[in-house]
């Protein structure tokens, strides 16, 4: 747990960065911290590794106060992500992700035994191993960078807007391995940014904080989109509120149809689900094809029952025959979900269904 009591920042130029933060962040969650530009949220963070000393209050690891732990000691136990990975240009990948090994006084072939390990935990390619981080892309050097403050095994990560300089079709990827991999590892995440849809999308937990470093709401994120604090979490997260409650309900419940069998041209009819349309599965290939009256043929949108149902609504808005295939816990498409599956979760909202 770390925990944040009455903690101020005031740096000697005057500037209150931070205001009497309590916060209580458990072992093992993910929390984002998230707000306008000059808010504090860097401040706080830096506060949990002492690169920034609080002038008043306390911040406590495990019920320790960190003050009065070495900074190399504390720091060690916290790995720490920055927006533009803060790679060494003139080590390459693999002795980047080492260094931390180095300093904990592993051997050199140690070292890198630990960073190739650490660098196939976040999805790199070993032939990249060798590179300089000017010979990656920008995401490729961010994975290096997770992997650097992964490397030691710490307890605790922090994260600096870690996806804010890549473009957003790998933002979503790296966020997408970062949820899996704290499914896996269970660290103690705590995460900077200023895009509330990350926010919602990563975090177990969100605080959100106002300028002057002000805690406004320390919430799950959908306590956050449904019951904001006040005028100022309301005004982040007002627009496509409706769109963005879809995500947190997932289509465990949902009423699908299922699948019948095929007929003799091997082909599944979909009934009143779809009149006039087919679907064509080829196990083999692992694909499935909606087939329509008038010989249309479209790639058929399969999602799991642990998918949202904002992304099955998209899906189902996508279809040409307004439909999204489910498949089972072994990846075969057992039924379909269309429309009017939903409606219900569009009519009363998620509230009673997350
Ligand atoms: N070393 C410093 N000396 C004086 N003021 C500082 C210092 N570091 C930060 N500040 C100020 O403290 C306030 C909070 O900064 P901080 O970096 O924590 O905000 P932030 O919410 O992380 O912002 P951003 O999203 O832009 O990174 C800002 O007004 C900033 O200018």
């Amino acid at each position: 747990m770390i925990t944040f009591e009455s903690v101020s920042k005031t740096f000697p130029d005057g500037t209150k960065a931070v205001t009497d933060l309590d916060l209580e962040i458990p072992t093992g969650s993910f929390t984002v911290l998230v707000g306008p530009s000059g808010c504090g949220k860097t401040t706080s963070m830096r506060m949990i590794n002492r690169m920034v000393a609080p002038t008043a209050g306390r911040v406590l690891i495990d019920g320790q106060d960190i003050a009065e732990i070495r900074a190399v000691t504390l720091r060690l136990g916290i790995g720490y992500v920055l927006q533009n990975a803060g790679l060494f240009p003139h080590r390459t990948v693999l002795d980047n992700v080492a260094t931390v090994q180095r300093l904990l006084g592993l051997s050199k072939s140690q070292a890198r035994a630990k960073a190739h390990e650490a660098l196939e935990r976040v999805g790199l390619d070993a032939a990249l191993a060798n590179r300089y981080p000017a010979q990656l892309s920008g995401g490729q050097q961010q994975r290096v960078g997770v992997a650097r403050a992964l490397a030691a095994d710490p307890p605790i990560l922090l994260m600096d807007e870690p996806f804010s300089a890549v473009d957003p079709i790998v933002r979503e990827e790296l966020q997408a391995e970062v949820r899996h991999l704290q499914a896996e590892i269970k660290k103690t995440i705590v995460m900077v940014t200023h895009d509330i849809d990350e926010a919602l999308g990563l975090g177990d937990k969100i605080a959100v904080m106002a300028p002057g470093g002000q805690l406004q709401q320390y919430d799950t994120p959908l306590q956050i989109l449904t019951r904001p604090a006040n005028s100022f979490v309301n005004s982040l997260v007002a627009k496509d509120r409706g769109f963005r409650t879809l995500s947190f309900a997932t289509l465990k419940d949902v009423d699908a149809t299922s699948l019948g069998s095929p007929g003799s041209d091997g082909l599944i009819p979909l009934g009143v689900g779809a009149p006039g349309w087919l679907l064509e599965l080829d196990m083999a290939l692992r694909t499935a094809t909606w087939r329509g009256p008038d010989g249309e043929e479209t790639g058929a949108a399969v999602l799991h029952r642990g998918d949202s149902v904002r992304s099955a609504l998209d899906a189902v808005l996508a279809s040409p025959c307004s439909l999204v295939l489910l498949m089972d816990e072994n990846d075969v498409p057992r039924s379909y979900v269309g429309l009017e599956d939903l409606a219900p979760y569009l009519r009363h909202g998620v509230r009673s269904r997350a």
